[in-house]
């Protein structure tokens, strides 16, 4: 039986980056599915712009929905001052091993908490369970059709907060349209679209912040 994709990717990054070094993860990472074999990570082209976010907003408390292989989870916590957390969701148990190998690998275990399960089921227990009173940041990149229930779902659990940003990927493409004529057209929020590319291609895509309005 033939390797997956992720067990591919963790193993160039435990041949080609520093243990410890995000950066190098980061690089590698972007070089081998440039140049090997495409994969769904936000890439180096959304990647700065999750950056600025993430330094604009240096949250305490954040969470990423959508793992893969700990991409974005590692350019997230990176960022992120000690003392602070990302907890991040994956259904894909598969994926939720090989991305907490490649977290590991660029030092960043600490400030990271991998969960494993659909979303719908655990984001209800964010308060009881793992204690969050609210999320500073959130980026959304999961299956599409589910960023706009959860968002609402994050709304009803008094999971946001006056100020929260909501960062979703692929709002292009794949594409969101639920999710976007929601945060555009919602009072409640303040939304802004970052054109950009889809990951290793020329197609176009994008980020859409969206600022929590209370
Ligand atoms: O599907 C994408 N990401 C979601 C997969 C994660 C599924 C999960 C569901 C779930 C539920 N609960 C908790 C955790 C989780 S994780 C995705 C797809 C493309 C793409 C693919 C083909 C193509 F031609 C053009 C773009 C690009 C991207 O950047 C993506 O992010
Ligand atoms: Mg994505």
């Amino acid at each position: 039986t033939g390797s997956t994709q992720p067990q591919r990717i963790l193993k160039a990054v435990q041949n080609n980056a520093t243990w410890g070094d995000a950066e190098s993860v980061i690089a590698t990472i972007d070089n081998y599915c440039r140049r090997k074999e495409w994969a769904m990570n936000v890439g180096d082209d959304k990647g700065p712009i999750l950056d600025s976010v993430v330094s604009e907003v240096s949250p305490k408390v954040a969470l990423e929905l959508g793992t893969y292989c700990g991409y974005s989870t590692i350019r997230i916590a990176r960022l992120l001052s000690p003392g602070s957390c990302l907890i991040t969701l994956e259904f894909n148990p598969d994926c939720a091993i090989i991305a907490r190998q490649i977290i590991a690998w660029a030092g960043l275990q600490d400030r990271v908490q991998l969960l494993e399960g659909p979303s719908k089921d655990l984001i209800p227990q964010m308060k009881e369970s793992f204690r969050v009173k609210s999320f500073d940041f959130v980026f959304l990149d999961h299956w599409k059709e589910y960023y706009l229930p959860d968002t609402k779902l994050l709304e009803e659990c008094g999971l946001l907060r006056k100020g929260t940003v909501l960062l979703a990927d692929n709002v292009i493409c794949p594409g969101t349209p639920k999710y976007l004529e929601y945060v555009r057209n919602s009072p409640r929020y303040e939304s802004c679209y970052f054109k950009s590319h889809l990951e290793y291609t020329k197609v176009e895509d994008g980020l859409e912040k969206s600022v929590f309005l209370g």
